[in-house]
């Protein structure tokens, strides 16, 4: 199978190479035509009295040829993303005039049904697809009305729905479910931006493959959803379709970099979704819209058609994986996508597709917790989630014993310094390039610049702001990028065997699982989550080790949390960035608290249960 961007990517290297050959030849000539201009023009101009205002003049114009150029640039940088978003809102007014006849109750009601009744109604002939599909796309319009989480409706999806509708038995495990798709994955006929100027119009002539193996279960994929820019960022905001809010409290973030899925979902527009995740993009929006998703580890879901800024990276990569309103929806979207057929159309993943029987197992586990790794303390409701988590997960038969993993605990902020050191390795020259054309918003803006700085700043600031603030000196620490190719190595080995320590600890404490905190507080506002990156940490670890991590919404953040939080006794802020956590938490009340659940590589189904017994657990005590 082959991907146009793929061969886009190739054809385009093979050209631009061509092309800079081509561009450098000409300006050999045409610095030797100047040169003998030059050597000319100062032969006649010598001794001429006009020389000196005729110099003026050309300098002026050379200046003033720069400046023209400057804005004419921004000029068409301007027009290419206005037209970019005419384009989506022609899409989004069409759907809304497709689906004005739908009243707000007759959405509501078909989109407020659970997962199995809604599957009931589309199998017993109580729904159609279509009906189904016009629905969530009045429901998805009316959310991201208020929290700008879409970035287009995919126009092909009513199709879609009445083939489905006219052709006899049930397609799939999705049959007419709609499905909302992250922008950055590939969708035949549309472009992946990634918020990015450079990418407008690279339009994927095939879907992605996790795409093609829901559209066989039948699936609706029916909206795109917002990122932010370049994808590296917890907080949502880029040039081409603006900032999403979070649908539980518009004055903070929803996450990132799923951004758009976490918002959508947690605002009730969409049942399931698809996100990826190199550092906490799944799980950290999930935490804070209040949704369930699961980290796949790396290859046991297919990566083909996303689109990625570190392809090159092969220390930590991304992951595509499933977001979802509920458990139940969760679980079938996964099922759906670990089916034999995408190990077929992606055969560089091990053919491991969903094991029914090792998910369906009921005997008792072994789980490991902690509410601290050693990097940032957690705020009060964000440890107490682990601790209800726990109680919950005890009162299922598990039993659920400390997790004290030596390596991380003893070394938390080299195991930040490890992370951003080897995710940002070439001190982001290549996301540099590609933004060169971009106005790059304030989040990723601070990132590229520090990778400018020069190394001996950034050992110096290291060493300096190391007796005061480790963790900030770590940043410092992990932008110098690497000097040689043996440095290099030297830090991938050093990555290797902390996946082996941590291995090791796990098996040495028997644990089947683990539960812990997926951020260190509640959802930050938008001005502090773009200052605060490291505290995505505790989702980083399992990037780093690539274990299967999901996260289900524990807990709601209580008046007493707060005064708990609040009050020095209980918590004091320990550096920079606890402290702006600290402040951004004031107002956090009722806001959404998830767990993360992780299990040893490829035992996404392990990772499954414990969720499932999780969730089983909290419905019955609420
Ligand atoms: C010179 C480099 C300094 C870099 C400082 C950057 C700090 C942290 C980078 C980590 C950001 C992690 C966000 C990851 C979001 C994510 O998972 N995106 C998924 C993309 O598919």
């Amino acid at each position: 199978m082959a991907f146009c961007h793929f061969v886009t990517e190739q054809e385009a290297k093979k050209r631009k190479l061509e092309e800079d050959k081509e561009r450098k030849k000409n300006e050999r000539m045409m610095l030797i035509a100047y040169q003998n201009m030059a050597a000319g023009a100062v032969s006649y101009l010598k001794g001429h009295p006009r020389t000196g205002p005729v110099i003026i003049s050309l300098a002026g114009a050379g200046v003033l040829g720069k400046i023209v150029l400057y804005f004419y640039n921004r000029h068409c940088r301007n027009k290419k993303i206005r037209d970019r978003q005419e384009q989506s809102r022609g899409l989004i007014n069409a759907v809304a005039e497709s689906v004005s006849k739908v009243t707000d109750s007759e959405s509501d009601e078909i989109v407020n049904k659970s997962f199995q009744e809604l599957k009931a109604a589309l199998r017993n002939g109580q729904l159609t697809a279509v009906e189904v599909l016009m629905a969530f796309q009045r429901k998805a319009l009316r959310v991201t009305k208020d929290i700008n989480c879409v970035t287009e409706p995919i126009k092909e999806a009513e199709e879609l729905a009445r083939n489905l509708d006219a052709s006899p038995g049930f397609k799939g495990l999705l049959h007419g479910i709609p499905v909302s798709i992250k922008e950055s994955t590939s969708i035949a006929g549309y472009d992946r931006t990634g918020g990015m100027e450079v990418h407008i119009g690279d339009i994927a002539c095939e879907d992605a493959v996790v795409i093609q193996v829901l559209k066989d279960h039948g699936a609706i994929p029916f909206m795109r959803t917002n990122i932010p820019q370049t994808m590296l960022s917890y907080d949502c905001t880029n040039p081409l379709y603006g900032t999403t809010f979070n649908p539980l409290d518009w004055s903070r973030t929803p996450g990132g970099s799923s951004t758009g899925e976490g918002a959508l979902i947690g605002g009730g527009g969409s049942v399931i979704g698809i996100g990826s995740d190199i550092g906490g993009s799944l799980r950290v929006p999930a935490d804070f819209c209040g949704i369930f998703t699961l980290k796949p580890t790396w290859d046991r879901v297919s990566r083909r058609g996303l689109l990625t800024h570190s392809s090159g990276n092969l220390t930590v990569r991304p992951v595509i994986g499933p977001m979802a309103r509920d458990f139940d929806s969760l679980l079938h979207l996964t099922q759906a996508i670990m089916s034999p057929n995408m190990y077929e159309l992606d055969p560089l993943l091990p053919p491991l597709p969903f094991d029914n029987k090792e998910y369906e197992k009921t005997t008792p586990l072994r789980i490991g917790f902690y509410t601290y790794d050693g990097t940032f303390q957690c705020q009060p409701p964000n440890v107490r989630a682990v601790m209800e988590a726990k109680a919950a997960l005890e009162a299922m038969g598990h039993e659920v014993v400390p997790f004290d993993f030596p390596t991380m605990m003893g070394e938390g902020f080299q195991g930040i310094k490890r992370f951003v050191h080897l995710l940002a390795a070439d001190r982001l020259a290549k996301l540099r390039k590609l933004m060169a054309n971009d106005k790059a918003v304030p989040a990723i803006s601070t990132n590229l610049k520090l990778g400018q700085l020069p190394v001996w700043l950034c050992k110096a600031a290291e060493f300096i702001i190391g007796f005061k603030d480790q963790m900030l000196a770590s940043m410092f620490g992990a932008a110098v990028g690497f000097r040689s190719v043996e440095e290099y190595i030297d830090k991938v080995e050093d990555l290797e065997n902390f996946r082996l320590r941590f291995l090791d600890a796990w098996l040495d404490m028997a644990l089947d699982a683990v539960i812990c905190p997926v951020f260190p507080s509640p959802a930050p506002t938008r001005e502090i989550v773009k200052m605060v990156t490291p505290a995505g940490v505790y989702c980083w670890l399992y990037n780093a080790v690539n274990y299967p991590a999901g996260v289900v919404p524990v807990t709601k953040v209580t008046k007493e949390d707060l005064d708990k939080t609040f009050d020095p006794t209980h918590f004091q802020p320990r550096n920079v960035f606890e402290k702006l956590l600290l402040k951004s938490t004031k107002g956090s009340e009722g806001h959404s608290i998830g767990v993360q659940c992780v299990a040893l590589p490829f035992k996404e189904e392990m990772c499954l249960r414990v969720m499932r017994d999780l969730a089983q657990a909290l419905e019955k005590r609420n």
